[in-house]
C-alpha cells in the first residue's frame, strides 16, 4: 500500500474527490492533444486545494472531469463515493445539482434577481427548502447580511463573487469548485473572496477545488496540486510560499 493510500483510503477517512488514471485526450491522429495523460490523485475533503500549473498544463480538463462536466478518456474520478463513469447523464446531472457546487468567473448571477433570491435560486430549482441557519451562517461568513436586498449591479464586483458563492454553498455540497474565482477583480475584491472562500472551509468544513493562475490566490489554499503538461508534478499539503515558488518555478 502506498502513503498516499494510507492516509486517505476512502470518503470515511477524508477524501473527496479520487482519480485513478485520469486520462483525457482531444482530438486524433497527427492533431491529438493529451490534455490528461494519467492522473491519480486524492483531494482530501474539508481543505482548500488549489490546482495550479502553466498555460496549457491541463488545469480546466482536470477539473472539469472532476465535476462531471467533461468526460475522460480514460480512468475513473470518484467524488463523494460516486463513481462517476457509473452515472448516467440523468443521475450525473442529479449528482452536480445536489452534491457539487460551481463558482465561475463572471459570477452568472441573474441581473433581475436580488442576492437573496440568487442564493436561493439552486435550491427553489430543486424543489428544497432553504435552511434558515446555513442561509444566515453563510451570508454572515460572506459579508453580504447587509446587501441581500441588492440586485447583481449594485453590487461590486467583489460582493458579487461572494454572492456566486453563497449559492454554490448554500445546498451544503460534498465538494465546490471553483475555476478562477478572482479571475477579474481587482487585488482588494480578491483578498475578500478568497479570505472568505478559505473560512467557509474553516468554520463550516466545506471542500474547494480552485484553480488558479495566481500565487497570492494560492497563498489562501491548504494544499497545491501542481500541474505540468498533463501530470502532477506535486501535491503539496500545507507548503509555505517559497516551497509554492519553488515548485512552480521548476516548471517553467
Ligand atoms: N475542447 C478542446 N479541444 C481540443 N483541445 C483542447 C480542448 N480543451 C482543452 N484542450 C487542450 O488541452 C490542453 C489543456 O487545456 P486546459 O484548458 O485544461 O489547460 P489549462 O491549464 O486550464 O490552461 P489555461 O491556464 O491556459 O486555462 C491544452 O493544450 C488545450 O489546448
Amino acid at each position: 500500500m502506498t502513503q498516499t493510500q494510507q492516509l486517505t483510503p476512502d470518503l470515511t477517512t477524508g477524501t473527496a474527490a479520487r482519480t485513478r488514471g485520469l486520462a483525457r485526450s482531444y482530438g486524433t491522429g497527427a492533431t491529438e492533444v493529451h490534455a490528461l495523460r494519467g492522473i491519480d490523485l486524492d483531494l482530501p475533503a474539508g481543505r482548500l486545494t488549489a490546482i495550479m500549473g502553466p498555460s496549457g498544463s491541463g488545469k480546466s480538463t482536470l477539473m472539469h472531469c472532476l465535476a462531471g462536466l467533461d468526460q475522460p478518456t480514460a480512468g475513473s474520478v470518484t467524488v463523494a463515493g460516486e463513481a462517476l463513469e457509473q452515472l448516467d447523464d440523468d443521475a450525473l446531472t442529479l449528482f452536480r445539482r445536489e452534491r457539487l457546487g460551481f463558482v465561475f468567473q463572471g459570477f452568472n448571477l441573474l441581473p433581475m434577481l436580488t442576492a437573496a433570491e440568487n442564493i436561493r435560486l439552486p435550491l427553489e430549482l430543486a424543489g428544497r427548502s432553504v435552511d434558515r441557519a446555513r442561509f444566515d451562517a453563510l451570508v454572515g461568513t460572506l459579508g453580504l447580511a447587509d446587501r441581500l436586498g441588492h440586485r447583481p449591479s449594485e453590487l461590486s464586483g467583489g460582493q458579487q463573487q461572494r454572492v456566486a458563492i453563497a449559492r454554490a454553498l448554500v445546498h451544503a455540497p460534498a465538494v465546490v469548485f471553483a475555476d478562477e474565482p478572482t479571475g477579474n477583480l481587482d487585488s482588494k475584491a480578491s483578498a475578500e473572496v478568497l479570505d472568505h472562500l478559505r473560512r467557509s472551509v474553516r468554520e463550516q468544513g466545506q471542500t474547494v477545488v480552485m484553480v488558479t493562475h495566481e500565487l497570492d490566490a494560492a497563498a489562501y489554499a491548504d494544499d497545491v496540486v501542481v500541474l505540468v503538461d498533463g501530470a502532477v508534478r506535486e501535491h503539496l499539503v500545507a507548503p509555505s510560499r517559497d516551497a509554492l515558488v519553488q515548485a512552480l518555478g521548476g516548471g517553467r
